[in-house]
């Protein structure tokens, strides 16, 4: 914790909306004020009395006002109070170019702060007070299936060895992802790469967690390679899209249901539940756009053929809000919003928004990879999954509840990078190990 002495221009954030004549200024460092700590700091936009004294209206003419922010936190904090007096921020002047109505969750917020004076419970309170305006109907839990050593490794080139994969399954599992999909049950001449799947399932079968541990599986010959392994849950897939069916499991889409069909008579009769996939949900390699239509209609089919849960792929990682939405509605119209989950890739940068748009419609289940790796070797250009690590920090930031220990997700993703030869470049390990060095640097 830095005292305010200590801040430097760097330490504050540079300049937010303050189109409501109320400003939050935020620290990087919370702020050793003596009483408590700080890591916000409210301020009026109002000239008559500025808050700390100083001229907030001098922020309008500079790059992004981080001089003049410090420089109120110094005047404002000072050693003097630990509390910021919210008496003294007046609401804004009627009729004023910049001074709107102040929103209801500024409100809040500078009311928390009043209450409180502990600044992370008073952005929690906050939180929870603007979430039913700006957040409305976002799930209080999210359910995260953890694909990385599955969709996440399939497409390496260099051979994995069974130990790292095993390994890697079984740290996931410790660091409370509830569903970790261990491997395939395909043609090793398809995807080498998971040719090892038994000898996998041979380690895993013995893992003692609450974690359940789904296999991929085509066709009625791999469900039960994968029974025989000892796996409890499958995973069947198909597509959206005709020529991506074909160019992946050899068939057509109509053949890949009657595969589907098989293989959930075969697994219920053995009480094995079955997921299932539909790719491209959003475009195909091949064909280009999927017609919304499309996919709800396969969507139905895997589930009347008794899969429990449909996730829906962005394959090739192209989907934005402007064309998720309008697909998942389409999909939410035909089978039960409980029993859909979204599998982004995030080859456009656009996997959380998307996620974001998912969970606002009510679904709450989402598939990852740890440290984004991954892709389909059959959807030539598409990058990674979006990283486990970053869903959690989003869950994080949002308050849904998802069991996940992000640090150790973060040190997983480090590990199998290691293993792969690769820095680590998903977005919430790069900043969390930024953030570190820099923390050792000021000791
Ligand atoms: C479906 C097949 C097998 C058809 O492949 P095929 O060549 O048409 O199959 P076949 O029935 O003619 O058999 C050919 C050989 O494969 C064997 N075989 C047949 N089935 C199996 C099996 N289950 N396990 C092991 N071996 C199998 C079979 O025994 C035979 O062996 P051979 O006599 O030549 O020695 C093949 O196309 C295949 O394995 N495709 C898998 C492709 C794949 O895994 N793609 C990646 C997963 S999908 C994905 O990543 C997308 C997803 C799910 O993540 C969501 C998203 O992002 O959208």
């Amino acid at each position: 914790m830095a005292s305010v002495g200590e801040l430097y221009e760097r330490d504050i954030q540079p300049s937010q909306s303050e189109s409501s004549g109320l400003g939050i200024l935020w620290t990087r460092t919370p702020i050793n004020c003596g009483i408590s700590s700080l890591s916000n700091v409210a301020y009026s936009m109002d000239d008559r009395e500025p808050e700390g004294g100083c001229k907030s209206r001098a922020f309008d003419n500079h790059s992004d006002g981080r001089a003049e922010r410090l420089a109120i936190l110094r005047n404002y904090v000072g050693g003097k109070s630990a509390t910021p007096d919210v008496s003294r921020i007046r609401a804004p002047r009627k009729g004023g170019k910049r001074h709107h109505n102040v929103a209801s969750g500024d409100r809040s917020l500078l009311m928390s702060l009043k209450e409180g004076g502990d600044s992370e419970n008073a952005n929690v309170d906050g939180m929870k007070r603007f979430r039913p305006k700006l957040l409305k109907g976002l799930p209080s839990y999210v359910k995260i299936v953890e694909v990385g050593p599955r969709d996440g490794l399939q497409n390496e080139k260099t051979t994995i060895p069974t130990s790292v994969k095993v390994e890697l399954i079984r740290r996931l599992a410790g660091a409370g992802l509830p569903v970790v999909e261990a491997t395939s049950f395909v043609s090793p001449k398809w995807v080498p790469q998971l040719a090892d799947a038994k000898d996998v399932m041979a380690d895993v079968r013995n893992c003692k967690s609450r974690c359940q541990f789904p296999v991929l599986t085509p066709n009625l010959k791999g469900l039960e390679a994968a029974i025989e392994a000892g796996a409890k849950e499958v995973a069947f897939f198909t597509a959206a899209s005709e020529s991506f069916v074909r160019t992946n499991i050899n068939c057509s889409l109509e053949e890949s249901l009657v595969r589907g069909r098989q293989i959930c008579k075969a697994a219920q009769g053995r009480n094995i539940p079955v997921r299932g996939y539909v790719s491209c949900a959003i475009a195909c390699p091949i064909e280009g756009p999927v017609p919304a239509a499309k996919v709800a209609y396969v969507a139905r089919e895997l589930y009347d053929m008794g899969c429990h849960e449909i996730s829906l792929g962005d394959t090739i990682g192209v989907g934005t809000p402007g064309t998720v939405a309008p697909m998942l509605e389409a999909v939410m119209a035909a089978v039960p919003t409980e029993c859909l989950a979204v599998h982004f890739h995030d080859t456009y940068g656009q996997a959380l928004v998307n996620i974001l748009i998912a969970l606002q419609m009510g679904i709450n289940v989402v598939d990852s990879s740890v440290a984004g790796l991954g892709g389909c070797p059959y959807a030539k250009g598409a990058t990674g999954n979006v990283a486990t690590e970053d869903v959690v920090y989003l869950l994080n930031g949002l308050r849904i509840q998802h069991d996940v220990d992000l640090d150790k997700v973060i040190a997983i993703g480090e590990f199998i990078c290691d293993q792969l030869g690769r820095t680590p470049s998903c977005k919430t390990t790069v900043a969390t190990i930024a953030k570190l060095q820099s923390e050792k640097a000021k000791l």
